[in-house]
């Protein structure tokens, strides 16, 4: 049976990237993905945007909705303080089990942990399941059509505080045009835009960040 895309870029990084260091994971994806086959990781350009959010939040509990390979969720685990965690949601089974690999070989499981479901049914769960209060920072790179229902999800199971951020990816392309009209119009989230590009290509993209204002 041939192997998946996802299954090439985890061996790739198994073959050529240092184990443990997370820094050179992320390169090594980005190196795989951008000269061999497109994949859709933030990327290094997005994910400087996405650093420089994480160090401002500081985040003590973090989610992600959108695994996949795990770049994403070794880029935000690799910024975060002693005893601050990143939960991260997958729906799909075989990116779940790469990433689970790609985060051991980062070196930041301790800080991860991968939930496997659709973001519906976990997010419900967070609090009694996975012993969350609320959150301070959610990277949204699901289902574009997710985005809205999911923020909105998030309000209704007080999973946000005065001051949580939101910041969601490919406002732009693939787009989220949605979930744009619903958050910069609700006067409970305070919000700003990050143009950029595609991962790995000259297309244009953005990044929204979205405070929410309690
Ligand atoms: O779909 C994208 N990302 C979501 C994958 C869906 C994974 C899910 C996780 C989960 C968890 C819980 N519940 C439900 C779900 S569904 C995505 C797509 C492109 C792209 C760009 C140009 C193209 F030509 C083609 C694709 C670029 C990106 O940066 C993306 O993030
Ligand atoms: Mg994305």
């Amino acid at each position: 049976m041939n192997q998946s895309k996802e299954q090439r870029i985890l061996n790739f990084v198994l073959q050529n990237a240092v184990r443990g260091d997370p820094c050179s994971v992320m390169e090594t994806i980005d190196k795989y993905c951008s000269e061999k086959e497109w994949a859709m990781n933030v990327g290094d350009e997005k994910g400087v945007i996405l650093d420089k959010t994480v160090e401002e939040v500081n985040p003590k509990v973090a989610l992600e909705l959108g695994t996949y390979c795990g770049y994403s969720a070794v880029r935000i685990a690799r910024l975060l303080k002693a005893g601050a965690r990143l939960l991260t949601v997958e729906f799909n089974p075989e990116f779940a089990a790469i990433a689970k690999q790609m985060i051991e070989f980062a070196g930041v499981q301790d800080k991860v942990k991968l939930l496997e479901g659709p973001s519906e049914v976990i997010i419900p769960q967070l609090k009694k399941k996975y012993e969350v209060d609320t959150l301070d920072f959610v990277f949204v790179d699901h289902w574009k059509d997710r985005y809205t229902p999911d923020t909105i999800l998030l309000q209704e199971c007080s999973l946000l505080r005065k001051g949580s951020v939101l910041l969601a990816d490919n406002i732009i392309f693939p787009g989220a045009p949605e979930f744009v009209k619903y958050i910069r119009n609700n006067p409970r989230f305070q919000c700003s835009t990050y143009p950029s590009h595609l991962e790995y290509m000259k297309v244009q993209d953005a990044m929204e960040k979205a405070v929410f204002l309690g």
